[in-house]
């Protein structure tokens, strides 16, 4: 315990101004990690600070950020606060902020020499960008960018076309090490304008991401950190222009007039701020979101920031470098615009978004829960299901999960209950890429869904994941309309040329539209599609019996979308008819699937000895339907499995729902209810809820909260 404990506090100080010291504060604050900032309140309650007085852990067990900044202002007053902030972040090794803490502050006194309308340009853009709404925010619902958000694993280097096709297939452990490897090897932000090993600082760097892996999120933090002094001190002005909202929709403007829409004040000082062009950054998020056609001749482009032209000419002056040319920019695209961007841009600097890596992903749960017994709970959960977990390497598919799961625990039976399923997350997320199109797109998302359904059936048939521009093509799939949304385009080196190749984000994604595929209803197309996969389950059921894994996870989302809540959800949303036809061929299939060799050899074939029935099943959520599934079985036989958290609320879901069920034998089986962390080999003793098949006693596993439902009655075996 540290030396104050025992100590009288000092009286706080107080009327220091807290206004400037208050927000240095909190974005410090803000930027450190769940667990540096649980540190540094117990640091600052009980640890040896120099003979300065503690803050009792009273005031700050429960504190969050922003009440932590309040209290220290209140105890040691701004100036004194912002001194504690440095020592105590130095004594809990958190010297990186510590050092940026005292640099911006040094900084403050420099802000107070940069003419008043820079220095309210940044505050201006600080009070803009602090604060953020979340795509389902009420009236008046914010949170803070900073306190939100999560490190991105951002590489610049282009992946081969063996390393990219790796990416997309890994799942669960193989995944983790391929995001564990690039993080190793990712940059920071603050070095994209920096010289390269050659010396050369770039002028034009483009920043690529997937939809909805956090591109928009990444560009309003750079604001942010500028006017907050934090990165890009170089340059004296940043300007934020998306390209998908308002500032480019007016028909005829001049540079100076999208500068103008960029500041607080209507009347900015332009000739200033133009005076030193080298000073300023464009920040142009979204560059796949513009539908201009950039191949204007050079005689159409225009030199002067206040020559008023078509918005398309001004971009594309600035783009290819006739407009200020001595300005920089950063522009973010999803990656389907690649080559249009090529067409009108010489990219100097190319870095790559590839979203959270594993232990990102549990500090996103940490801030976004901000009670960390249920980000605690909830992460577990995630992480059980391979599939969802791997997902959750795209930030909005993260904000997806942990959405759904605060409202699941905020309801009596907490996850364990009424669960969204894999399905239903994927649904969500393809709604929430669906929902940013414009509205002109709509009309034709039914036709492109379809195509692009075949595409997916069609990969997954041939074992493809990368597809060819010709193959693409092929499906009338044509990459000006909503495709860059669901579709992401890689430039790779083939022979002397450079190729254009398509993927979807991830291979269980291109397995979700497989799956859509033998379920959309076929509504007259005008273009037919190329003679691809035939949309006959029976053809798909019987390869995944004889291939056994390969169409797994198609298998499960063709259960899961079945569902009708998920049916009605897309059909809504995408304007397709969803038909429900091939429910009994599933039902058939699932209960033939039982008869195994090796059930047939025991004559015991009234058995489900596989727990990818009871997935499938949970994914339908249709309790009717599993009590007809189960009906000719009187027992669930599974040996020899190490089954975890979703494993076990799976299982449950089969057993609670099972009317037939006589008999359990989980002989073998390991019942792991928190997985072990990460690289941290065996769990210390007691942290594990690990249930080893000796001691797994009828009482201990009536505790598993997911299988507390189990029958009283029922005969279970365990060895
Ligand atoms: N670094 C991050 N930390 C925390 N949350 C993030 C982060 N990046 C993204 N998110 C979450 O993901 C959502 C989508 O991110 P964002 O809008 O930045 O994606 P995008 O790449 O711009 O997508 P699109 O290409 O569809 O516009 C955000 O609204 C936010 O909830």
């Amino acid at each position: 315990m540290g030396q104050c404990s025992g100590k009288k506090s000092q009286a706080p100080r107080r009327g220091s101004p807290p206004g400037a010291a208050g927000e240095l504060l909190l974005h410090t604050l803000e930027d450190l990690s769940q667990l540096e900032f649980k540190k540094f309140r117990d640091a600052l309650a009980h640890g040896d600070l120099g003979g300065r007085s503690c803050i009792p852990w009273g005031r700050l067990e429960k504190a969050d950020w922003m009440d932590t900044k309040n209290i220290m202002l209140d105890f040691y007053g701004g100036e004194g606060a912002l001194d504690m902030a440095i020592t105590v972040l130095e004594r809990i090794q958190v010297r990186n902020a510590a050092a940026r803490l005292r640099e911006s502050r040094q900084r403050g006194g420099k802000a107070e020499g940069l003419p008043d309308f820079q220095r309210n340009y940044k505050k201006a853009i600080l009070q803009a960008y602090s604060r953020m709404k979340d795509q389902n925010a009420r009236v008046g619902d914010t949170v803070s960018l900073s306190a939100r958000y999560s490190k991105l694993v951002i590489v610049n280097k282009h992946r081969d076309k063996e390393e990219r096709e790796d990416e997309i297939v890994a799942m669960g452990r193989r995944h983790a090490e391929i995001m564990k490897e690039q993080a190793s090897a990712s940059i920071v932000v603050s070095d994209l304008f920096k010289p390269g090993p050659d010396g050369w600082t770039p002028k034009v760097v483009v920043l690529l991401g997937a939809a909805g892996m956090g591109k928009t999120m990444t560009a309003r933090k750079i604001m942010l950190d500028w006017a907050s002094d934090k990165v890009f001190a170089e340059f004296d002005y940043v300007f934020y222009i998306h390209c998908r909202e308002g500032n480019l929709l007016t028909s005829q403007a001049s540079m100076a007039d999208l500068i103008t829409q960029c500041c607080p004040d209507s009347s900015p000082p332009l000739a200033e701020m133009l005076g030193q062009p080298e000073k300023l950054l464009f920040l142009i998020d979204g560059f796949d979101e513009l539908r201009f056609s950039f191949d204007r001749p050079q005689s159409e482009l225009c030199s002067q920031p206040f020559e008023k032209r078509p918005v398309e000419i001004i971009l594309s002056s600035l783009f290819r470098r006739r407009l200020l040319p001595e300005s920089s920019l950063l522009v973010t695209t999803r990656p389907a615009a690649l080559r249009t961007l090529g067409k009108c841009l010489d990219c100097e600097r190319y870095a790559e978004i590839l979203g959270f890596s594993e232990v990102e992903r549990k500090e996103y749960f940490h801030k976004f829960f901000e009670n960390a017994e249920q980000a605690a709970a909830a992460f577990q959960f995630v992480r059980g299901n391979e599939t969802l977990f791997t997902m959750c390497q795209v930030p909005i598919v993260c904000w997806i999960v942990c959405t759904v799961m605060k409202q699941q625990l905020g309801r009596s039976g907490g996850l364990a209950c009424s669960p969204k399923t894999t399905t239903g997350i994927y649904v969500l997320y393809l709604l929430a890429l669906l929902r940013s199109l414009s509205g002109r797109l709509k009309p034709s998302m039914p036709g492109v869904l379809r195509r692009l359904c075949c595409l997916a059936a069609d990969g997954v048939w041939r074992q493809k994941v990368l597809f060819e521009e010709k193959e693409v093509q092929g499906y009338a799939l044509d990459q000006r309309e909503a495709l860059p949304l669901l579709l992401n385009e890689y430039l790779f080196q083939k022979d002397i040329f450079c190729v254009s190749t398509y993927s979807f984000i991830h291979l269980s994604f291109q397995e979700f539209f497989a799956a859509l595929f033998y379920l959309l209803e076929e509504e007259g197309e005008a273009e037919k599609p190329p003679a691809g996969p035939t949309r006959d389950v029976k053809a798909l059921l019987e390869s995944y019996g004889s291939s056994r894994n390969y169409f797994m996870l198609t298998v499960r989302f063709l259960f899961g979308l079945l569902n009708a809540e998920r049916r009605r959800e897309l059909e809504e949303e995408m304007g397709c008819k969803i038909s429900p036809r091939i429910t009994q061929e599933l039902l058939a299939w699932l209960q033939n699937s039982q008869q195994t060799a090796l059930a047939l050899l025991m004559k015991e074939t009234a058995a489900i000895r596989e727990l990818e029935v009871c997935h499938c099943l949970y994914e339908l959520q249709d309790e009717r339907f599993v009590a007809t599934a189960l009906d000719p079985f009187t027992g669930v036989c599974l040996r020899g499995l190490n089954l975890n958290r979703f494993d076990q609320i799976v299982l449950a879901f089969s057993v609670k729902n099972f009317p037939t069920l006589e008999w359990l034998d989980f002989g073998h089986c390991s019942f792991l209810w928190d997985p072990p962390e990460d690289g941290t080999g065996q769990q210390p003793a007691g942290q594990a809820n690990r249930l080893e098949k000796s001691g797994l006693k009828e009482e201990t596993l009536q505790k598993l909260a997911a299988l507390r439902e189990v029958k009283p009655n029922l005969n279970i075996g365990y060895l």
